[in-house]
């Protein structure tokens, strides 16, 4: 039987993460194997020519599964019925800034695109929020979208927990398919905080098992939270690769969902679990099935991770408070 292609909109498609992203979605990693697809490419005026370049590249691929590309400057038109948001298109930081330095820069796109998504996306349309300060542009879209679920707004933490897996599993001298139930909580910058109390290595506690406090505090911690410094630093250019992995593996487990006995991270509408406010945008554990996601409950959040959570939580409130100053929400 044939299936119905998705549509799948990204925007800064010719940015460096549009790059290393779009040709794994045209194969299928983004959905799945069997799911045919339709690009939209959005860009700014200038960059439309470059984001044809990759469009002709994509076509030289010949990808069973690719059914179309449109390439436009107007939200309007590259979110008309879309299944799929992508929201990449957004300056980086460079050596010495923070994310949240880029609000000024980047939240003015979030809000004419929220409200794109809002008057022009299909029904089920799925948002992930890549462009930095990703939390704070998500809650920004999601304002603009009042027609749309407020929780299918969602901000990339995975390329974060991504970074956690690797760094436990030298540790510990596992391997990433042996670590499960690891959590990023808070917000992508370097407050955000790397879990591991009720993560598990090999079936046992990671905690338990690493047995050393004072590597979680000054070196798990810190190495997770600032590696995209540290990138920036080494390569001279944000990470590019592998925030496009960390994308494709965010909307592949929403979509299709997380294994037995784990979960996953993502930057979601909090709903006030775990004493995360209502309403902002912060990585939680999640467990997903059939599209939907729902926060990992019940679990005991000790001393040593409650301050962390907090202070992570505090700067999303003040970037909440930031951009209601700047009229984006
Ligand atoms: N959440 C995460 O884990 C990560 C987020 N990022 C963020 O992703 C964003 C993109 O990074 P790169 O691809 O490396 O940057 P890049 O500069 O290579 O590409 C950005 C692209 O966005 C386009 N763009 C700018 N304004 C736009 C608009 N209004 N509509 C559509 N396109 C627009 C630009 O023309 C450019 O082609 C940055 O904000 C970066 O900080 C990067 C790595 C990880
Ligand atoms: O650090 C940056 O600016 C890019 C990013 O978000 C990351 O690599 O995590």
């Amino acid at each position: 039987m044939t299936r119905t292609p998705v549509n799948v909109t990204v925007t800064g498609a010719a940015g460096q993460i549009g790059y290393a992203l779009l040709f794994r979605i045209a194969s299928g990693q983004l959905l799945g194997a069997d799911v045919p697809v339709k690009l939209r490419l959005l860009e700014i005026t200038p960059a439309l020519k470059a984001a044809e370049g990759t469009a002709m590249e994509l076509d030289d691929c010949a990808f069973p599964l690719l059914q179309g590309i449109d390439i436009t400057d107007d939200p309007n038109v590259a979110f008309d019925g879309t299944n799929v948001a992508l929201l990449v298109g957004a300056r980086p930081r460079t050596k010495g800034m923070e994310r949240g330095d880029l609000l000024s820069a980047n939240g003015g796109i979030f809000k004419p695109q929220g409200k794109a998504i809002n008057d022009n996306a299909a029904d089920d349309i799925k948002v992930l929020v890549v462009g930095n300060p990703a939390n704070t542009n998500a809650l920004i879209a999601q304002a603009a979208a009042p027609d749309v679920p407020a929780e299918r707004f969602t901000a990339m933490t995975r390329l974060d927990h991504n970074r956690a897996l690797t760094q436990l599993a030298k540790k510990t001298g596992s391997t990433v398919a042996d670590i499960q139930r690891l959590t990023i909580w808070g917000n992508h910058s370097a407050t955000q905080y790397p879990d591991i109390f009720h993560a598990t290595v090999a079936g046992k506690n990671a905690a338990e098992t690493v047995n050393d406090e004072k590597w979680l505090a000054e070196d798990f911690i810190p190495t997770v939270a600032k590696r995209g410094a540290a990138i920036i630093e080494a390569r001279g250019a944000s990470s590019a690769a592998s925030a496009a992995n960390a994308a494709i593996d965010h909307v592949y487990t929403w979509v299709n969902g997380t294994a037995d006995g784990d979960w996953t991270s993502m930057g979601i509408p909090s709903d006030g679990s775990y004493g995360v406010p209502e309403g902002l945008i912060s990585s939680f554990p999640v467990t997903t099935k059939d599209g939907q996601y729902e926060i990992v409950q019940g679990l005991d959040i000790n001393e040593f991770s409650r301050a962390r959570i907090d202070a992570s939580v505090k700067e999303l409130e003040e970037e909440r408070e930031a951009v209601r100053g700047l009229g984006l929400i």
